[in-house]
């Protein structure tokens, strides 16, 4: 069974005198250390998407499954861990503190989940910074946490709303790099949602295209398996990625008439 099946998801958000539909007929599947993307251009309907397998919206039809043990525990939303954007540190809370926060809410805090933070800080190549506070780091570093925090919590699938987006380009090299080994060590699933093609393509096993109004799927693209074996960073100066680049670059261009 796989980790996430998406099946024939519909969403549609509803005003006093009309509707817009944001997601029409959306089916895929996730396995366990599988990486999809989800790629497209503004308004077709990423982050409604990521946003209903978080299950922070219902979808107007359809449904989210997850494996056996998340469905034996309905509610428990600790088998997702959420990384957006912007890091949403609280910034009068040490960075110690901020990647406790999630066991802290599950109230399984003890001396173990300070050691393991202790530990997911040095994963994260932040080790001895666990007193500072978010505004003494740079950007790369306070993502570097909020990826500590969400890890801290053993999601089993990581939902990714454009977290490099606001980094400047070297950054988002380095942590997409880093990301992805981090990933493939503990075999983890990720679901990316990025209008970044060559992101998409150098992070991902598959990348699913969507159209705007409604957001349907457009195509699914399967990357290259010499360009999953490498980092992100070598697969941008792999033979294989021009060809690749083209290939959805064109896809991607034909929904401007859209
Ligand atoms: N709360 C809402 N109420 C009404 N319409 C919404 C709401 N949220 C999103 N929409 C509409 O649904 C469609 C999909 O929006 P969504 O934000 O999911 O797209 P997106 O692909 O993530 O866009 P972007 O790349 O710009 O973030 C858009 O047409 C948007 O205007």
């Amino acid at each position: 069974m796989p980790l996430l099946s998406v099946n024939q998801v519909s969403h549609h958000y509803y005003s006093k005198k009309d509707y817009t539909k944001a997601l029409e007929n959306i089916s895929f599947t996730l396995e366990q250390g599988e990486f999809i993307s989800i790629l497209g251009p503004s308004g077709c309907g990423k982050t409604t998407l990521l946003s209903i397998v978080a299950g922070l919206i219902n979808p107007t039809r359809g449904e989210i499954i997850l494996d056996e043990v998340s469905a034996a525990e309905p509610g428990n939303k600790a088998h997702m861990g959420y990384m957006l954007q912007q890091d949403y540190l609280f910034p009068w809370k040490t960075i110690k503190e901020n990647i406790m926060l999630g066991p802290k809410i599950n109230k399984t805090i003890d001396n173990s989940i300070k050691e393991r933070a202790d530990q997911m800080l040095e994963e994260v190549g932040l080790q001895g910074i666990g007193d500072s506070y978010p505004d003494e780091l740079s950007g790369g570093m306070r993502q570097r946490a909020a990826l500590a925090r969400t890890l801290i919590t053993e999601p089993k699938l990581l939902l990714l709303d454009e977290p490099f987006s606001a980094l400047d380009f070297q950054t988002k090299l380095r942590l997409e790099d880093f990301v992805s080994q981090l990933l493939k060590q503990y075999n983890k699933a990720a679901l990316l949602v990025t209008h970044d093609i060559s992101e998409a393509i150098v992070m991902s096993d598959r990348i699913i295209l969507l159209k705007p109004r409604p957001g349907e799927i457009k195509q699914v693209f399967r990357m290259p398996p010499e360009l999953r074996k490498i980092s992100p960073f070598q697969a941008r100066q792999h033979p294989s990625f021009q060809a690749i680049f083209d290939e959805v670059w064109k896809e991607m261009s034909a929904l401007e008439k859209y």
